[in-house]
């Protein structure tokens, strides 16, 4: 049975959905890379140091398994439908009716439909916004499984509908206030109930405005949250087995990693008029060192994060960066990373993630604008796989197992206490402890600053993990009260030259409507009046003033101009500004003294027809002259 979104609320719980469920065999370490598993050439790889990246031409340092298209190349994709702005296939515009069991609030799911870039007017703007929003935050609910259903472990959620979820019960060992249950109401974007499929989450959760955004040059991030063993692996990337041997790119188990590199090849196939470059990357917080995951070598040596004066932010210097030009290649980063992360083994999951992930896709974009400049753009999408929050007597870690569940604790504990902070209006101005964790440090533009952010968190509904759950939607909560405001950066050279331009071409629109409404004037005019030798010697004097010449600019050869040369073409642009500012006032003046004209002459003529209406009056019997052409012909039988 399937349902539209706005008659969810009255449905009552789920059924379950066989497409999803997950086989858990496998591993995801110790088995031999499978090569050019799917036929791909040699990977042309890059190691970024912040803004200058580092040509790593050495195969000695690829990849062990990888095997991506040589070479960044320029795409030209075909337009095709859907095309133009990432509508297609996209967001909440899903052509299929929403499941029922997915409990959403209406018109929560964004799409780039209600994306509205607001370009700032300010000369020497260094960047496009959209308002201030909040985060996206949905929560997904794995079913129970196999152990819970043996040991008869009852659910603590219900779903009524409408974005909500209610936590019923009191958590395992408190005592019953009054004999009574606890019943607890959250409310979110979206939340996905047990049965929901991988495919629902890549349709329902917001991440399609995600990838438009990142498309848009918006820096956008995707983060799983929550308890150890409550699915956020799965729904990220699907069970690790899909990741051992040739992978089968039908599996419906697929995550949304995976759903959402085939969209946004998909987006940017149908965007001919811009030309897009994608580089990806990925990384593991360990034990609270970064590790590249495409590029991890035998020791695993951690990388250093730095702080970028220039961006403002913070970055891992020497991370590798992989030109895709392909789909194939921003999988093959998938599974290459997938396969390099540190995974192990405790009492409430098998396969255990014991390090954040951080996997990047750099999206770089090329456009020609109407005015002839080139305007490019850097998006990114980040997909965060936290490790999970876990009770250390409840997993029975110890020695190694127990270090990392440490080291991930705190790194969550001071993600918490940013959240927290983020979310309280007061708190936010003051100081977010981001430098407290590696995690924090480079999620902190992704909560605070210019990013969209879409936050998943997911959750176990048995009974016994009734306070891990309530932890995750109360962080869910607070998350949700966070306010972004997301911005694409510009190079502010570009952005300069781009306000400037703007302008000119508002104004020069301006300047063509003014001529073209004075010259209907014109033409109006009766002949020999004094108006129309006003306008011709106006229009004389705006079109003698003119006469600048507009500069032509290609944004790519800015980097090569020097300071001098760039103060000319904005002197340029700004004299070419003020000059058409003058002739558009000049017309404007011409163009009041005309109405003022015209009005003249029709009071004049409404006078001279009152005139002789009283003639007329005066004279009934007298006779009319009447011009040949006005006479009545007699009409023929
Ligand atoms: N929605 C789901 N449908 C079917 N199985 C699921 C679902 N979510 C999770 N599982 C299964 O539950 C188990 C634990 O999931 P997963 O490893 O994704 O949890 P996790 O939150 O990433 O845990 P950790 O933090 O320990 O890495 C896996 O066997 C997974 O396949």
């Amino acid at each position: 049975m399937v349902r539209r979104a706005s008659s969810v609320p009255h449905l009552n719980s789920s059924g379950g959905s066989s497409a999803d469920s997950a086989g858990t065999s496998g591993s995801r370490r110790g088995r031999a890379p499978v090569a050019g598993s799917r036929g791909r050439k040699t990977p042309s790889t890059t190691s970024t140091g912040q803004s200058q990246r580092q040509s790593s031409g050495s195969s000695s340092s690829m990849p062990r398994s990888r095997s991506l298209t040589n070479g960044m190349r320029r795409l030209s994709p075909q337009k095709g439908p859907g095309s133009g702005g990432g509508g297609g296939a996209g967001g909440g515009g899903s052509s299929r009716n929403t499941p029922y069991f997915l409990r959403s609030r209406e018109n929560e799911i964004g799409s780039a439909d209600t994306l509205e870039i607001v370009a700032s007017k300010s000369t020497g703007s260094e960047e496009c916004s959209t308002p201030e929003d909040n985060i996206n935050v949905v929560v997904r609910v794995r079913p129970l499984n196999d152990k819970e259903k043996r040991d008869r472990h009852g659910s603590t959620l219900q779903f009524p509908g409408n974005g909500q979820v209610i936590l019923e019960g009191n958590d395992v060992g408190q005592k019953r206030s009054h004999n009574r249950d606890s019943v607890r109401v959250f409310t979110y974007n979206v939340v996905f109930e047990p049965g929901a499929t991988q495919e629902d989450i890549l349709d329902y959760s917001g991440i399609k405005r995600i990838i438009e955004m990142g498309i848009e040059g918006f820096s956008c991030t995707a983060f799983c949250y929550g308890q150890t063993g409550s699915g956020k692996t799965h729904t990220l990337t699907g069970p690790p087995d899909l990741f051992v041997g040739k992978p089968n790119p039908k599996d419906p188990r697929h995550g949304l990693i995976f759903r959402s590199f085939l969209y946004l090849f998909q987006l940017i196939k149908n965007r001919k008029d811009v030309n897009y470059v994608l580089k990806a990357s990925f990384m593991e917080i360990y034990n609270e060192r970064v590790i590249d995951l495409l590029n991890p070598g035998s020791a695993r040596k951690p990388l250093a994060v730095r702080w970028s004066k220039k961006s403002g932010g913070f970055f891992v210097e020497n991370l590798f960066t992989v030109d895709c030009e392909e789909l194939d290649d921003l999988l093959a980063v998938l599974e290459e990373g997938m396969r390099n992360r540190a995974v192990g083994s405790h009492a409430m999951n098998d396969h255990s993630s014991r390090s954040h992930t951080i996997l990047t896709v750099h999206i770089l974009s090329d456009q020609q604008t109407d005015g002839g400049v080139f305007l490019s753009k850097h998006g990114k999408i980040n997909f965060v796989d936290l490790a999970g929050s876990e009770l250390t007597k409840k997993t029975m870690s110890e020695g190694k197992t127990l270090e990392e569940a440490n080291n991930i604790n705190k790194s969550l504990m001071v993600l918490g206490y940013c959240i927290s902070s983020l979310s309280d209006s007061k708190k936010r101005m003051g100081h977010i402890p981001y430098r407290d964790s590696q995690l924090t440090k480079l999620l902190a533009d992704s909560l605070a600053g210019n990013g969209v952010t879409l936050m998943i968190a997911c959750v176990s509904p048995a009974h016994y993990n009734h306070a891990e759950t309530l932890n995750t939607l109360r962080y869910a909560s607070r998350a949700k009260r966070i306010r972004t405001k997301p911005v694409i950066k510009m190079d502010p050279r570009e952005a300069l030259i781009l306000s400037l331009k703007r302008d000119i071409h508002a104004l020069q629109m301006e300047n063509d409507h003014l001529k073209a409404a004075l010259n209907l004037h014109h033409q109006a005019a009766p002949n020999g009046e004094p108006a129309e030798n006003l306008l011709e010697l106006q229009l004389d004097r705006v079109s003698s003033g003119g006469g600048i010449p507009v500069p032509k600019v290609d944004l790519q050869r800015l980097p090569e101009l020097d300071g001098s040369e760039l103060a000319e073409l904005v002197k340029l642009y700004m004299v070419e500004n003020e000059s058409l500012r003058q002739e558009n006032n000049h017309l404007f003046t011409v163009r009041e003294t005309i109405l003022r004209d015209q009005e003249i002459v029709c009071r004049e003529n409404e006078r001279l027809l009152k005139k002789l209406e009283d003639v007329n009056k005066s004279n009934p019997n007298g006779i009319e002259d009447i011009e040949p052409s006005q006479e009545v012909q007699p009409k023929k039988e």
